[in-house]
């Protein structure tokens, strides 16, 4: 059957695999590029290996792939302390589990610079045998106490020009965020994509 012209942009339409197992990871991911780019999911418990914000991403990306077989898109998120050159970075989740938010702030208890830089960093591949692509955002903020609610990860400890993101409504954060600033990079690639 012939494919009419009120068919052809959505037939056109990208469809990304993300692999997350963070429900609010693909809650925010799928309000900012829906419709554009149509999101499925698929939870799978990756080995994260030790590294650069980038060598951890490409590694979580090339697993992803091998084990699907097929195109996906993997993503890390880093909390950066300024004045401790960079740490926690990809290692949050873990000091998150471990010391909290409270944790968190005693850290830089003993600096005055509470600066912090929140990444993220997308990698899409095709599939196997295909090198993946990076996509990173940062959003540059501080480290305050806890404000807001407590429903993802260390949103409310991290402060943008006088807001946590807990604070936030969704759509502000989904506006100024790491995730969106990564996510607009893969939105320019997909487009030129479609474009040659
Ligand atoms: O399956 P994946 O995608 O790996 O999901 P994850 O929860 O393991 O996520 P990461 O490995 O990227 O670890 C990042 C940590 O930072 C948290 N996090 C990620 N994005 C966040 C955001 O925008 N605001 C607050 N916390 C966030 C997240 O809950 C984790 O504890
Ligand atoms: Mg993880």
């Amino acid at each position: 059957m012939a494919t009419t012209a009120a068919q052809a942009p959505s037939a056109a339409r990208h469809t990304v695999n993300f692999i997350t197992g963070n429900a609010n990871k693909l809650v925010e991911v799928k309000a900012i590029l829906e419709p554009a780019i149509q999101v499925e999911n698929q939870e799978l418990d990756l080995i994260e290996i030790q590294g650069t914000l980038e060598e951890v991403t490409l590694d979580k990306c090339r697993r992803a792939t091998d084990l699907i077989q097929g195109p996906v898109l993997v993503e890390d998120t880093s909390l950066c302390f300024n004045v401790l050159d960079g740490l926690p970075g990809p290692y949050i989740k873990w000091f998150m589990k471990s010391i909290g938010h409270a944790g968190l702030n005693n850290l830089l208890a003993a600096y005055e610079d509470k600066s912090a830089k929140a990444v993220c960093t997308f990698a899409y591949s095709p599939g196997p045998g295909h090198e993946p692509i990076i996509f990173q955002g940062v959003t540059d903020g501080k480290i305050v106490p806890p404000r807001g609610p407590a429903s993802f990860g260390w949103d409310a400890i991290f402060e943008y020009q006088g807001q946590t993101y807990a604070e936030m409504d969704k759509v502000e954060k989904n506006k100024i965020s790491h995730r969106f600033k990564a996510l607009e990079k893969l939105q320019a690639w997909f487009a030129n994509e479609m474009m040659s």
